[in-house]
Order: C-alpha cells, then sequence, then structure tokens
C-alpha cells in the first residue's frame, strides 16, 4: 500500500530504446557534425519518465540511476528539454532502465518523453498526436528539438524511419515487420565524439535502395547484409568487448543478422521469433551475468488510419 506521504503518479510516458539497424556515414559538415544515412527502428525495451503530484524537479530511479546522479540535475537531458523549449515544469521521476551513453539515444528518449508528457499536461503547446505521426515540420520547435541532440528529432517520433542529414531529416519507413531482437551492452559507456573522431573513411555510399515492404525478420536481414554501421570498427577499437558480444549472439544458430547500434557499445541480434530472442537473451545472460542482457521487439510500421475528409 502506498503510504500518504509518497509521490502519487499522475501520468506518464515511454522512452523507447532506439536501435540503428544501418548506420552509413556519408559526409562531414564544415561544423564538424557527420552526415549519416540510417535505418532506425524503437524497441519497447527502454526508459520511463513520469510526472509526480509532488517532488523535485527530477529524481532518478532504475538500474542506471546512479550513473547520471554524478551529473547536475539541469543538464540531464530531461530538464534541458524542458528548459529549451519552455515547457510548464512539474515534478518528474526517470526509471533508468538503459544503459547510459551506450548507442540506444537514451538521453534522446528521456528528452523526447518529457516533451510528450509536459505539452500533454499543459494541454499540448506541443501536439504529441501530430508529433506521433509524421516528422517534426521544420520551424524554431524543430530547430530548439535538433539542438539538444541529433537523435531527439528521431525519439520525439518513436516510429521506423530511414534518417538523414545528421540525423533530424526523417522519412517514415512503410512495410516494416516487427522486429525480434536481442540487445546485449558488455557494461563499457563509449563516448560518441571519440568514435566518430576515429574514422577512417566519412564518405561512404548511402544506404541502398529499399523495397516497398519486407516480408519477415529473414527479408530485412537479406537487405541488412548489403549494409553496415560505419561506427561498429572505431567503437571496437575502443572497446573490444563490442566483438564479443557480437559473437556471443552470432553463435546462436537462429541470428539472423547481429550489429552495433549507434556509437556503441550496445549490439542487437535480430531474430526469427519471439522465443527464439528469448532463448538467445537467457543464454547470453547466464553466459555474462554482468552484463546488460534483453530480449525486446521493435514494432513494425503501424498503417496510417485513412484520411477522413
Ligand atoms: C550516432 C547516433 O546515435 C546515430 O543515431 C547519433 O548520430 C548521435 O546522436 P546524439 O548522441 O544525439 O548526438 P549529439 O549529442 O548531437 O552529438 C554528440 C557528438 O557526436 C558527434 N556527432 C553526432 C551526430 C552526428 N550526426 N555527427 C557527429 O559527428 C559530434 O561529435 C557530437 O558532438
Ligand atoms: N537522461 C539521460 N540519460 C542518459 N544520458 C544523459 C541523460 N541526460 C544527460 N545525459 C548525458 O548524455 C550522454 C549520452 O547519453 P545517451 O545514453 O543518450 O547516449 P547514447 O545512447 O550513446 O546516445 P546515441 O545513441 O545518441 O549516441 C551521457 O554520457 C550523459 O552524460
Amino acid at each position: 500500500m502506498r503510504s500518504a506521504d509518497e509521490a502519487r503518479v499522475l501520468d506518464a510516458e515511454d522512452a523507447p530504446a532506439k536501435i540503428n539497424l544501418a548506420l552509413h556515414v556519408t559526409g562531414r559538415r564544415p561544423d564538424g557534425y557527420h552526415e549519416l544515412d540510417s535505418l532506425v527502428v524503437f524497441a519497447t525495451a527502454g526508459d520511463r519518465l513520469e510526472r509526480l503530484d509532488r517532488g523535485p524537479p527530477l529524481a532518478l530511479a532504475g538500474r542506471f540511476a546512479a550513473e547520471l546522479e554524478t551529473l547536475a540535475p539541469a543538464d540531464n537531458l530531461v530538464l534541458k528539454a524542458v528548459a529549451a523549449l519552455g515547457l510548464p515544469p512539474a515534478p518528474l521521476r526517470l526509471d533508468k532502465r538503459l544503459p547510459v551513453a551506450s548507442g540506444l539515444g537514451g538521453g534522446s528518449a528521456d528528452a523526447a518523453a518529457a516533451i510528450r508528457l509536459l505539452a500533454r499536461s499543459a494541454g499540448a503547446a506541443v501536439d504529441p498526436g501530430a508529433a506521433a505521426r509524421r516528422p517534426l515540420a521544420p520551424g524554431p520547435l524543430a530547430d530548439e528539438v535538433r539542438r539538444l541532440g541529433a537523435d531527439v528529432p528521431m525519439c520525439l517520433l518513436g516510429r521506423p524511419v530511414r534518417a538523414g542529414g545528421i540525423g533530424e531529416r526523417l522519412a517514415l519507413l512503410p512495410g516494416l515487420p516487427t522486429l525480434p531482437l536481442v540487445l546485449v551492452n558488455p557494461g563499457a559507456a563509449v563516448s560518441t565524439p571519440a568514435v566518430f573522431a576515429r574514422l577512417e573513411r566519412r564518405d561512404n555510399p548511402p544506404l541502398p535502395d529499399l523495397p516497398a515492404a519486407f516480408a519477415d525478420a529473414a527479408a530485412l536481414a537479406a537487405w541488412l547484409a548489403a549494409t553496415r554501421n560505419d561506427l561498429e570498427a572505431p567503437a571496437i577499437a575502443l572497446e573490444p568487448s563490442i566483438a564479443t558480444a557480437l559473437g556471443l549472439l552470432r553463435s546462436r544458430g537462429d541470428c539472423l543478422a547481429a550489429r552495433m547500434s549507434g556509437s556503441g557499445a550496445t549490439v542487437f541480434g535480430l531474430f526469427p521469433d519471439e522465443p527464439a530472442a528469448a532463448r538467445a537473451a537467457a543464454a547470453i545472460a547466464a553466459a555474462r551475468p554482468d552484463w546488460w542482457v534483453v530480449a525486446t521487439i521493435a514494432p513494425g510500421t503501424v498503417a496510417e488510419p485513412a484520411a477522413t475528409a
């Protein structure tokens, strides 16, 4: 039972993990940021942000809360988003379930969840419904969102996309099946700028053409075979345990594809169905009890409801 002085949860938002299924680095802008061409999906695994009836501006809970406690609350991307967009502050609690600096865009997902949550409580100064249906229209709001981090616009959308530019040019992906995945983080935080700095080539070709739809996870895996994550080799050079994690996924006979997400160190394995993913996750967790291992799904593309006149 809830004690009399315990805060009450008024509302909550999920902050799904971002997974780069493929990531090609195609150029570099004069400001040092890299041009990307990336296929991105969002998992049901993620952080969770709650709005409370009382408490400090941001309380931390969950497995990875301690890693954020060294950060001043104002530097947490949740409160940075609130300040940058001028959203009405409210007591918040972040359940930090995703490893920090792990290539899953956790901080960006938290910022996006804060925007959705507080926009809702303010009567939608930022229309979260619209954000869920289409990429943010260019404009001052989109600029503020992008300034929070290159991954924030895609996290605000939270649906399968092909991302271009530095990650802010988003095209919704039709025809993607729901993907059974295993996420494995070998417990090492990898610095995104350090990984980009180690790239040997920055002028790689874009992703190959996408078909209108993929029949299943195996069809997507066949397409992925002609793609890469260009950040994987530099990240492995900094953190060799990434290669060990990939090896464990690939040693499963039914793993369709295994690759690093974002700038690492988290890797994903794609499996034909959820039971296969659950078996792989259990085996890897048993072999490496100190690692973060989860079986999850990335929901596929939901058909748009027919427009009404
Ligand atoms: C690698 C990805 O995770 C792929 O989705 C993202 O591009 C990174 O997104 P993010 O962590 O939100 O990135 P930011 O916080 O904006 O940038 C962190 C640092 O990564 C480098 N960076 C990031 C994005 C990008 N397109 N080019 C870059 O070179 C820059 O050195 C930058 O200072
Ligand atoms: N709520 C937050 N969650 C995680 N990191 C945060 C948060 N707020 C601020 N940060 C800072 O942002 C940095 C990047 O964290 P994050 O977990 O978003 O990285 P990432 O998963 O590697 O992102 P990406 O995939 O975009 O490279 C951390 O090192 C941390 O200092």
